[in-house]
């Protein structure tokens, strides 16, 4: 049995701190990719984000292909959002960070690094582009996610349709602010608008995981599970999703109650018992 077909969806797993949340989710999606066998035929299609929060992730990742037990030849991968007119190549370019950060890193193709153009000369289009190179793909395998602390996926901010696809967002004020830390705390200098993926874009994925880190996710990670889905905390429109997996740490669950906390520790455990068993199972079998 897969690990997360277990799960409950959205599935909560609760990790000490970021760095083990990162090494969680780095297995986990190192795990999808080997089992998947990508080949340059059928690629594994991945979805990415920017952020703080996904950095763990991808550092353990680069350990993971530097130690050769992993490779990003064969997968192609699709970037959540990106600033509007910001240049290309401007350090805080989503562009930028995601090269940084981890695509100079690993053995990936640049071929096969799709990011949206904030400086397409037609958005629309190049939207509406983006969302069918998607699907002419395949469709995305997994997504990997983060969130912001009004509870937005990608950039599909507070009101934004659970239907929506990729399309130009132009950005709350929250946002805005909660992004100055990367401009110099010049809010004048935070671009207003983004391309990026929609709730339903994310929502095709076959398989959505999505880091929550810190206190100040709190209240969104509350408003996401304990509560109905609504636009108003796009990420809660995960509990539509068969296959949806939240990992966060310690510090981001500070605003769920206890019975939540103790409810997903208490699967978890369950879910280590049964795949502990299978696996004895599986070695008595093979002798
Ligand atoms: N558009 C991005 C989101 O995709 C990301 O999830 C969020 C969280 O950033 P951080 O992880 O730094 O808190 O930042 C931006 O708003």
């Amino acid at each position: 049995m897969a690990l997360a077909s277990a799960h409950k969806a959205p599935g909560l797993i609760i990790r000490d701190n970021p760095t083990t949340v990162g090494e969680y989710i780095g297995e986990y999606i190192a795990k999808r990719i080997n089992d998947f066998r990508p080949t340059p035929e059928r690629p594994f299609v991945l979805g990415l984000p920017t952020g703080s929060s996904p950095i763990p992730t991808y550092k353990h990742l680069i350990r993971l292909v530097k130690d050769g037990k992993l490779s990003f030849k064969n997968v192609v991968t699709f970037n959540m959002d990106e600033y509007v007119g910001l240049p290309q190549d401007h350090p805080e370019s989503y562009h930028t960070f995601m090269f940084r950060e981890f695509f100079s890193h690993v053995d990936i193709d640049p071929e096969n690094v799709n990011i949206l153009d904030g400086n397409a000369p037609d958005l629309v289009s190049e939207c509406n582009e983006y969302e069918a190179k998607i699907q002419a793909g395949g469709g995305i395998e997994l997504f990997l996610g983060g969130i912001g602390e009004d509870g937005h996926i990608a950039f599909n901010e507070p009101g934004s349709s659970l239907s929506s696809r990729t399309r130009i967002k132009t950005l709350a004020y929250d946002t805005i602010l909660a992004n100055a830390r990367f401009f110099g705390n010049d809010i004048a200098a935070v671009p207003r608008m983004a391309l990026t993926v929609g709730v339903k874009t994310v929502l095709d994925s076959r398989e959505v995981v999505v880091v929550v880190t810190g206190q100040r996710k709190a209240l969104a990670l509350s408003m996401a599970i304990e509560h109905g889905v609504n636009h108003l905390w796009t990420l809660s429109a995960l509990q539509t999703h068969p296959w949806a997996l939240i990992v966060v740490d310690e510090d981001a669950t500070a605003e769920l109650r206890v019975k939540t906390v103790k409810y997903f520790k208490s699967i978890e455990r369950v879910h280590e018992e049964v795949e502990a068993s299978q696996e004895k199972a599986r070695k008595e079998r093979e002798g």
